[in-house]
């Protein structure tokens, strides 16, 4: 029988909020067997290249990454947040471990090719090389993605926070029995984004294409969904979404999906 593996990703209204961030990293170091956890950072990203004078570019409120930008990124998501975050759930006895996709060779990816729009460093994951990244939790580490790949050749590329989560969840199940967590600011997928209490407990393919086909789905939310029916699709055992009570045991408000 396989091993349990749980991958949490969260976002940026988590990260940047203390409170928050702190009682989801306590909740987390908590969860018993192996998990690793992957975290996005895109808001900090972008107030502190406002302070340095490099301002976000976006299109249909997507990143484009050019040098400078991806030297933010860098600086921000393998520095800033992720050692906060590491240090932090060693405090919670936990032994995290910083990774971004170059350490370890663990996240190889390709620049994301040129259509209408040149997203310039943002990477495409090719593979996950989940022997090594097994190694190291088999060692009882923890570890802790941000939102960087490369692609072997010395290149470092802006990659999605909730891809690299259900791309890791994907590749570590050929391994383990890998169950997905997306933990966000929200109770879960909500039926109406005005009513806080209105969250959709189980989504399955079908409802999914008819809540798409509504609207229900929209912003942030329709990359998030397609990364978690794209993981379902490849072996992953279950994907869930909600806020940070969702890691407690007594909790069922929040939203799972199946295929
Ligand atoms: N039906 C929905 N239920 C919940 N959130 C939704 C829904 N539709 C759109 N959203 C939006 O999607 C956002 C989550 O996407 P995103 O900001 O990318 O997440 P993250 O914080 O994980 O980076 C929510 O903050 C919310 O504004
Ligand atoms: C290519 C791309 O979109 N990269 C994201 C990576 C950070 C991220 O995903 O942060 P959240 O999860 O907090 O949104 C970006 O730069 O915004």
């Amino acid at each position: 029988m396989k091993q349990k593996l749980s991958i949490l990703k969260i976002g940026g209204n988590v990260i940047e909020d203390d409170q928050s961030l702190s009682h989801l990293l306590q909740l987390f170091s908590k969860i018993e067997g192996h998990k690793i956890l992957v975290h996005g950072g895109g808001k900090k990203a972008t107030e502190i290249g406002n302070t340095l004078g490099i301002e976000a570019k976006m299109i249909n409120g997507r990143r484009i990454t050019n040098a400078e930008s991806l030297d933010v990124a860098i600086m921000v998501y393998a520095g800033l947040v992720n050692k906060k975050i590491v240090a932090q759930l060693q405090a919670f006895d936990c032994n995290a471990i910083g990774m971004s996709g170059a350490d370890g060779n663990a996240i190889l990816a390709h620049k994301r090719p040129v259509k209408e729009v040149d997203f310039g460093f943002v990477g495409d994951v090719e593979s996950i090389h989940s022997i090594n990244i097994s190694n190291l939790i088999k060692a009882n580490f923890t570890p802790v993605f941000c939102a960087l790949t490369h692609d072997g050749n010395g290149q470092l590329f802006n990659t999605n926070a909730d891809t690299i989560a259900a791309e890791l969840a994907i590749g570590m199940s050929s391994e383990f029995e890998t169950t997905l967590y997306y933990c966000f600011e929200k109770k879960g997928v909500l039926q109406s984004i005005e009513d806080e209490d209105s969250v959709i407990q189980h989504i399955n393919l079908k409802k999914y294409e008819a809540l798409l086909a509504n609207g229900t789905i929209a912003d942030g939310m329709l990359p998030k969904m397609h990364n978690c029916f794209h993981a379902l699709q490849h072996n992953v055992k279950k994907v869930c979404i909600g806020d940070s009570n969702m890691l407690l045991k007594e909790n069922s408000n929040f939203t799972t999906l199946t295929l």
